[in-house]
């Protein structure tokens, strides 16, 4: 047997606190992956991991020396496969660390209803143009960005950089402008960009009616801290996308509450 003699663990304070901070990691990647490609990979990977520790070696030479290689390369491995994941779960610990913490604060001094109520000011024309979209069919793709990556966005949109109002989105998404195809970007209290031509998902998974709207509308939540509204101007359903899973059919109730939740 190669490695893990547990008998030469001794468990004191900082045994203890070393585990609990490797299973809040693991715990905290396994959300980041679950329900996308990476979870596969990361099942495929465990698998070779498990194998490494119980193939006896001085038996089982050929597959104990091919294991022991793979194993070698593994952090390199790792790296390059979850590249954007390992990128999400830095920006999720920075986030937690900084953002999030002054939001509490600020909730703890000004209250929480001060702070709902200028995160619905944000979330009304968003709402309401989804609602006037859904009644006209006409197709929308909405994306909210925490964090605005400048070359991500914008190699491919108009720059629009305008106040969030129910009637630009409508005149952006009116089949005759010149903007409507693509997404629009939404980060901070801004319409940042329109027209954007997001990476596609190659999730296998989906529903055969999603075509390249909702492909677009999943695929940028996979590796961007992003969420996704999208109108399907077939149905007139609306989705909403996150960390590359999809709630369909959803209604403004249910939309709004999201919304308050992660924009
Ligand atoms: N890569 C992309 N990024 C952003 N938007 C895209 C992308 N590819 C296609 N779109 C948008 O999706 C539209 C085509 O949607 P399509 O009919 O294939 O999607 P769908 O998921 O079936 O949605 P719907 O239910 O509205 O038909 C295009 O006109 C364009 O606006």
């Amino acid at each position: 047997m190669q490695g893990l003699n547990i008998s030469s663990f001794k468990f004191d304070f900082f045994s203890v606190l070393d585990i609990v901070i490797v299973a809040l990691i693991m715990y905290q990647l396994y959300n980041l992956i679950r329900g996308t490609i990476a979870a596969n990979i990361f099942i495929g990977m465990a698998i070779v991991c498990v194998l490494y520790f119980i193939v006896p070696s001085n038996k089982m030479h050929l597959l104990s020396a091919i294991l022991s290689n793979l194993m070698n390369v593994g952090i390199i491995a790792v790296i390059v496969v979850f590249q954007q994941e390992i990128r999400r779960f830095l920006l999720l610990v920075g986030k937690n660390a900084s953002l999030q913490r002054n939001r509490a604060w600020w909730q703890y001094f000004f209250g929480k209803t001060e702070t709902e109520k200028n995160n619905y000011a944000r979330i009304k024309p968003i709402i309401d143009a989804c609602k006037s979209l859904k009644q006209t069919r006409t197709g929308a793709l909405i994306v909210f960005a925490k964090y605005y990556d400048e070359q991500f966005y914008q190699n491919s949109c108009e720059v629009i950089d305008g106040k969030i109002s129910k009637r630009l989105l409508e005149s952006i998404f009116q089949k005759t402008s010149p903007l409507h195809d693509g997404a629009v970007v939404i980060a901070g209290n801004k319409i940042k960009s329109a027209s954007c031509i997001l990476p596609l998902t190659d999730n296998t998974d989906l529903p055969p009616q999603f075509g390249l709207r909702h492909r677009a509308g999943i695929g940028v939540t996979e590796n961007n801290e992003a969420t996704a509204i999208i109108v399907s101007e077939e149905t007139g359903e609306i989705s909403y996308a996150r960390h590359g899973r999809v709630k369909m059919n959803i209604s403004f109730a249910e939309l709004e509450k999201l919304l308050n939740k992660d924009f």
